[in-house]
Formats: structure tokens, C-alpha cells, sequence
């Protein structure tokens, strides 16, 4: 007998977006610029030399896609605010037209039974705070606690479920290590620096919060699962030092107070001595913890590679997304299992899951035909299912993405949308993974 997938009463089915990835208008209506607007228009860091000037246009056609939304079935909506929109130069002055645009979003989604879940940092740093050294100075953290504090005054009224930062991890990796993302830094001193300010800000935010917000408010992180690639302990060994880097060097601060001992000897000379009382401002406690899954990495040993001195190994018998991650959904189930068993009864939401797949080109007609991202949403969610079965206590799933959009330096060529977009004309087409997406969720997962 086929046990019925139907999820949990209240389950929320939700579509992620971010900002600077949709919005398009960067600076209309006495924004200032983000970090993003100068990276995007430095020659040579983004692929085809796509910028987030237009986008999906999404600052002018929020209506439209609200009812895409509703289309759907939705139940919930994850988005971020574009922080130099409501303050363009980050602190002090409050721009009333860009608040106004994210407070006339809210009431849309609401009007049309959507719960708003909205991010305050989706990456999109104000210049005039990288300016000011950005996630480098201490004083980020009373930055981002006077922005989140503009914002729960503006929007807690409406807005159910906050969430401080969107994924520290890339921050700290793509913009401070890798350089593959703003504001393009390469430098290892740098990295644990702004992993700890984040957390720092991502505390003060929730702190805030506390002293007169009426709702939840949580952080989201990015945790891939990381496999041995061998018995071997130097495989082993790495694994756990991949691990501590990409997962734990975020979850144990925030959810246990302590960074995870294998940072010290993986940053060496560069791991600095954070002041205790800090790590007391970055435990606060979170109402809920947000997920962005996506794949899994098997790791070997890799001495060529200071100093995480890891490699992932591909996996080729698997298919493989066009961003090059693996398929496997069972490294969702792990994570969750893992994640529980690591920190307790914290909700989760899966706050982030889909992929990029080659859309074959068909005649334009009425849906886009993406039989791959119907496979991955299927076997997500029916392992997500699988997941709460063994009692992880997850209440709402996100998919990546509403539209396809901006994929940061990727640019516009990797389409993560259950919408299909014609950025020459704006037109949106639904996917068959929208249509099918609608079905799970009208039958709240029992058409899985
Ligand atoms: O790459 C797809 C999406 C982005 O468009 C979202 O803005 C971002 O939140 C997000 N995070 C991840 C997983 C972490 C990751 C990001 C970039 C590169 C490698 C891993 C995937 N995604």
C-alpha cells in the first residue's frame, strides 16, 4: 500500500526569489546602488555581461507575478529586500518610495492569500557600507540592526516570517575568498572576519526583533552534505574539514555558541580570537532555521588545495544539473536527519531547492516542456516527505525559482524557473514544473 504523501496541516508551498536577481530599476525611485550594481557593471566579472538592470523588471511588474503566484497555488512567497532601496546609503536616511514598493508587495501577497517570508539580506550590501568596509567593520552589525529595525517597524504588522541573511556561507566564500561574487575579494585573512560579522549582525537583527516583534524570525543557511570519497582517512579527514568549512562553521555558532574546532587549524595563522561576549550575541536563539538544499559534494583528500585541502570527486553515472550539481536527493533527507539530530527540535523550512537545467528549444506554445526539473521537484519532495515521516519538523517548502532570473555571474543563461522568461519581451511561460508543482500542491502532496 503506497503510503499517502500528503504533508503536515499548514505545510507551506512556497517560490523563492532574491532582490538584485528579479527587480530590475536598481536605482529608481532614490535607491542607492548595492555592491552588486558596481560588480555587475565591472567589465568581465559577469558572464555575457548581463546585469541586474532590467532583469525580470519585477520592481514594475510585481502585480503580474503576484497572480502568477496565485496561479499556482502558492501558499507562501520568499523574498528579499533590496536593503539601499529603503536605505540608500545603508544607514540614517529612510527612502519613504522604497519601502512603500515592499509594503504595496506584502499587501498584494496577502490580498491574495500568500504568506510573505521575506529576507533582509540576500546578499545585495549597500556600496556606501562596502564603502565604510563593509562586512569587514565591526560596526556592520549595528548597520544591519538598524536597517532590520526600519524594516519590523515598516512591515511586522504583516510580514509572519523574517529571515536575517540569505546563506552566509556564500557571502564569505564567493565574495571574500573566491572572488566569484560582489564585492570580489580574495583574501583568507578577510573570510572568518566576515563570517563572523554576518553572524554578529544576523544576532543583533534577532535581538532587535525581540524587543518588539510580534512574529518568527530565523536565518537561513545553505548546507550541502559532504560524502568520503574513500575509506581512507586522509578522505575522511577532509570530509569532516569540507564539512566544518561549508556547514558547521555557520549552524554551530548560531545554534550552539561555539565554532566548529576544525576551523582554528584550517585558517591557521588567519583564524582570529573572537571576544566571548560575541558568541553570546550570535547565539540568540531563532524561532526557525531556513534550508537551501541543492546537492551533495564527495570529497577526497587534495593537498594541492590550501588550505581547505579538499576536492570534490563528480560523480558522472549521475545526471547533473547545467550549474554542474549531482542529482541526489537523498542527500536532502540526510541533511535533515543530520541537522536534527545535531541541534534539536529547531523548525525548518526548505527555504531554497530546484536546478538549472538546458530547456530543449520548442515552439513557443503554452507551457515549456523541463521533464528534468519535473524529475528533481518530484524526488525532492517525495524524500522531503520521507524526511518529516522520521520526524523532522519542517513546515514549509521554497522551490528555486518563481522565474527564472539573474544567476549572479552566471548571468541570465542558467534557468533555475518553474516561469520560463523571454527576457526580450518580459513574457513569462509556465514550465510543466509549474503545472506539476500546482498539482502537489492542490492535493497538498498526496499527487506525488
Ligand atoms: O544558484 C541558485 C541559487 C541562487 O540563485 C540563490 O540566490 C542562492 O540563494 C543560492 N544558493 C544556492 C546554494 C549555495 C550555492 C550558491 C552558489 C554557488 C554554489 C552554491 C543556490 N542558489
Amino acid at each position: 500500500m503506497t503510503r499517502s504523501l500528503r504533508f503536515p496541516d499548514g505545510f507551506l508551498w512556497g517560490a523563492a526569489t532574491a532582490a538584485y536577481q528579479i527587480e530590475g530599476s536598481p536605482l529608481a525611485d532614490g535607491a542607492g546602488p548595492s555592491i552588486w550594481e558596481r560588480f555587475a557593471h565591472t567589465p568581465g566579472l559577469m558572464a555575457d555581461g548581463d546585469t541586474g538592470d532590467i532583469a525580470c523588471d519585477h520592481y514594475r511588474r510585481h502585480a503580474e507575478d503576484v497572480r502568477l503566484m496565485q496561479a499556482l497555488g502558492l501558499t507562501s512567497y520568499r523574498f528579499s529586500i533590496a536593503w539601499s532601496r529603503v536605505l540608500p546609503e545603508g544607514t540614517g536616511r529612510v527612502n519613504a518610495k522604497g519601502l512603500d514598493f515592499y509594503a504595496r508587495l506584502v499587501d498584494d501577497l496577502l490580498e491574495h492569500g500568500i504568506t510573505p517570508n521575506v529576507t533582509l539580506f540576500h546578499w545585495d550590501l549597500p556600496a556606501a557600507l562596502d564603502d565604510r568596509g563593509g562586512w569587514l567593520n565591526r560596526d556592520s552589525a549595528d548597520w544591519f540592526a538598524e536597517y532590520a529595525q526600519v524594516m519590523f517597524r515598516a512591515l511586522d504588522d504583516r510580514v509572519p516570517l523574517w529571515t536575517t541573511l540569505n546563506e552566509p556561507w556564500v557571502v564569505v566564500d564567493g565574495g571574500y575568498l573566491r572572488g566569484t561574487i560582489a564585492p570580489g575579494h580574495r583574501n583568507l585573512y578577510e573570510a572568518p572576519r566576515v563570517t563572523h560579522n554576518l553572524l554578529r549582525a544576523s544576532g543583533a537583527a534577532v535581538a532587535a526583533y525581540r524587543a518588539e516583534g510580534r512574529h518568527r524570525i530565523g536565518v537561513v543557511f545553505n548546507l550541502e552534505p559532504k560524502y568520503p570519497a574513500s575509506t581512507r582517512q586522509e578522505d575522511r579527514d577532509a570530509t569532516r574539514r569540507a564539512h566544518a568549512y561549508m556547514n558547521t562553521q555557520f549552524t554551530d555558532p548560531v545554534l550552539r555558541g561555539v565554532y566548529p574546532e576544525a576551523l582554528a587549524a584550517l585558517y591557521g595563522a588567519a583564524w582570529p580570537d573572537f571576544p566571548a561576549a560575541d558568541l553570546e550575541c550570535i547565539r540568540q536563539p531563532v524561532d526557525f532555521v531556513g534550508i537551501n538544499y541543492y546537492t551533495r559534494q564527495v570529497v577526497r583528500d587534495d593537498p594541492t588545495q590550501p588550505p581547505l585541502r579538499a576536492a570534490g570527486v563528480p560523480q558522472r553515472q549521475r545526471t547533473h544539473t547545467e550549474t554542474g550539481w549531482e542529482v541526489y536527493e537523498q542527500g536532502l533527507i540526510d541533511t535533515l536527519l543530520w541537522f536534527r539530530d545535531r541541534y534539536g527540535t529547531v523548525p525548518v523550512y526548505l527555504t531554497e531547492n530546484g536546478a538549472a537545467f538546458y530547456d530543449p528549444p520548442q515552439a513557443a506554445g503554452p507551457v515549456v516542456e523541463d521533464p528534468l526539473r519535473v524529475d528533481y521537484l518530484e524526488r525532492h519532495l517525495k524524500t522531503l516527505r520521507r524526511a518529516i515521516d522520521a520526524g523532522v519538523d519542517v513546515r514549509g517548502y521554497y522551490a528555486w525559482s518563481l522565474l527564472d532570473n539573474l544567476e549572479w555571474s552566471l548571468g541570465f543563461a542558467k534557468r533555475f524557473g518553474l516561469y520560463h522568461v523571454d527576457f526580450s519581451t518580459q513574457r513569462r511561460t509556465p514550465k510543466r514544473s509549474a503545472l506539476r508543482y500546482a498539482q502537489i500542491i492542490a492535493s497538498h502532496g498526496a499527487a506525488l
